[in-house]
């Protein structure tokens, strides 16, 4: 039986009116930067900074969808407007956000072309997955991946249109080049260390492989902007969409929910000009490693221990995983870990303020009222381990210490893999594979899918096998 919802003066969500440009009147700014990967946190992260820069009026979005056009056909019945819900401890408050004025099917790579060429055109924004970039356990792009081997064929041939983001990309790049369109900046916002060389390596090896000429153009005109990027955004959800109903009055197909927190750090150039993110709280830096691993091994390296230790203890969210005592002492012998990696000379001069940093996140992970599904952070481990477990291990080692809260994350995602009902991985092939060997051969077996050259180290092999099934289901 379906409940219908209405919202405070009564009405039914099918006699409320649908968010549009006419119900809300927006300005609508001319398309100077181009999305690939119009998901959640695009609209809570990027598209919000865009909306609140004082020259907003300047920067308008188009945003394309990854693998399948829901998204961007639902927004694009909104006049790409969409509602951020800020969603703290003490309640939720509502704005609706003006800066996508195009949402497009990522399919449809004539437009992306016809928008890259553009001369107004100065930014490409990134949200596609850390696997999405197709990058192996060497750090460069993996050309014998299927996906990235069929763009590869298409681009030769001439016929057809790539389906990888970075193959649609690179394609598009050709097209400005050849519209002599100018230079541009690229600025990757997936969660991955160095995430602009990453980036730069997925296009120009795909380039390369392509077209050496036009590598040599990506080279001369293509800034890759590095961020850290941060604000949790969950899934959204139908209650999401009857919450915004019910307190905005108007139908919302696409409304985000987000903390409150946001953070943006951001390095390199941008030859074509930028909006003033600054204005929004966005930092410009010389040198952002340390921002990155001070995200990513705290923020990141958390919630992925938290996805796999938590699940196997039976829990569902990363607020219920976090009061259990067995893992929240996990998460904490991990930033013990992680903190003294990332202070004295390896902050180069920043001030990270770690202490205050681990009790915010400590209240951030502690918001009920968001639900993040550990679920969705388990996914693609293989790719984000590499980033956010490995560092910390190796970082322990060569200090002489056994890194042993790292090895326990590394442990439950084994374990985890092998116990999972549903295990998405781009290796989740190879690694039930590997799963199938026994002790100490499976260890190593699973372990090289992650990096090769620390599962030939027999003294990591012994460590992450004694810590298997350190969290047993019984919470
Ligand atoms: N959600 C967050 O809290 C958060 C915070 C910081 C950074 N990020 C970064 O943003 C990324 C996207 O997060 P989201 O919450 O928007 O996810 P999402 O699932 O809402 O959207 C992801 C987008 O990427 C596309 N996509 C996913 N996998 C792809 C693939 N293999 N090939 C091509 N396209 C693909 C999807 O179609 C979609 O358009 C994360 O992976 C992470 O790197 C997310
Ligand atoms: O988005 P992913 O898949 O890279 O990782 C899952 C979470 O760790 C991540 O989304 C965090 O919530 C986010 O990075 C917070 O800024």
């Amino acid at each position: 039986m379906s409940i219908e919802q209405t919202d405070v003066t009564g009405k039914t969500a099918e006699s409320l009116p649908q968010l549009d440009r006419t119900l809300h009147a927006a300005a609508k700014p001319p398309v100077r930067i181009v999305h690939l990967g119009l998901g959640a946190f695009h609209r809570s992260h990027q598209a919000w900074y865009t909306s609140q820069a004082s020259d907003a009026a300047d920067w308008g979005i188009a945003s394309f969808t990854g693998r399948r056009p829901d998204a961007a056909l639902a927004l694009a019945e909104q006049d790409g407007l969409f509602t951020l819900v800020e969603r703290a401890d003490g309640g939720d408050s509502f704005a609706v956000v003006g800066s996508i004025v195009e949402a497009v099917d990522g399919a449809d790579v004539q437009r992306l072309a016809e928008l890259v060429s553009a001369p107004a055109t100065s930014i490409v924004t990134l949200t596609v997955t850390e696997a999405a970039y197709r990058i192996g356990a060497d750090g460069q792009l993996d050309t014998t991946a299927s996906d990235v081997a069929g763009d590869l064929a298409l681009l030769a041939s001439g016929s057809g249109n790539p389906s990888t983001p970075l193959g649609r990309l690179v394609f598009a790049l050709a097209a400005r080049r050849a519209a002599g369109a100018g230079p541009l900046a690229v600025v990757c916002c997936d969660n991955l260390a160095d995430n602009g060389t990453v980036a730069r390596n997925a296009v120009a090896g795909l380039a390369q492989a392509w077209d050496a000429e036009l590598a040599a153009w990506v080279e001369a005109n293509v800034s890759f902007v590095s961020t850290s990027v941060d604000r949790i955004t969950p899934r959204t959800t139908e209650a999401d969409i009857a919450a915004v109903e019910a307190a905005c009055g108007y139908r919302d197909n696409s409304p985000v929910v987000a903390e409150p927190f946001t953070n943006w750090v951001l390095s390199g150039d941008f030859p074509a000009g930028r909006p003033r993110w600054e204005d929004a709280g966005a930092v410009f830096v010389d040198h952002i490693e340390p921002y990155e691993n001070r995200k990513l091994w705290l923020l990141n390296g958390a919630h992925s221990l938290l996805a796999y230790a938590g699940q196997l203890r039976g829990h569902t969210t990363v607020a219920q995983a976090l009061a259990d005592p067995q893992c929240l002492i996990a998460v904490e012998s991990f930033w013990d870990e992680a903190e003294a990696n990332l202070s004295g000379a390896a902050a180069g001069g920043a001030d990270l303020q770690i202490p205050a940093y681990r009790a915010a996140l400590l209240a951030r992970f502690s918001n009920a009222r968001i639900a993040h599904h550990l679920a969705q952070i388990a996914m693609d481990g293989s790719t984000k381990l590499r980033m956010r477990a490995m560092p910390v291990l190796l970082a322990e080692r060569a200090q002489g210490r056994s890194g042993a809260a790292a090895a326990l994350m590394i442990a439950a995602w084994i374990d985890f893999s092998a116990a999972a009902e549903t295990f998405h991985d781009p290796l989740a092939t190879e690694v039930a594979a590997a799963n199938q060997l026994e002790g100490a051969e499976r260890v190593r077996a699973v372990l090289a899918l992650v990096d090769p050259a620390v599962a030939a180290d027999d003294a990591v092999v012994e460590l992450v096998s004694g810590l298997l099934g350190t969290f047993p289901a019984d919470a």
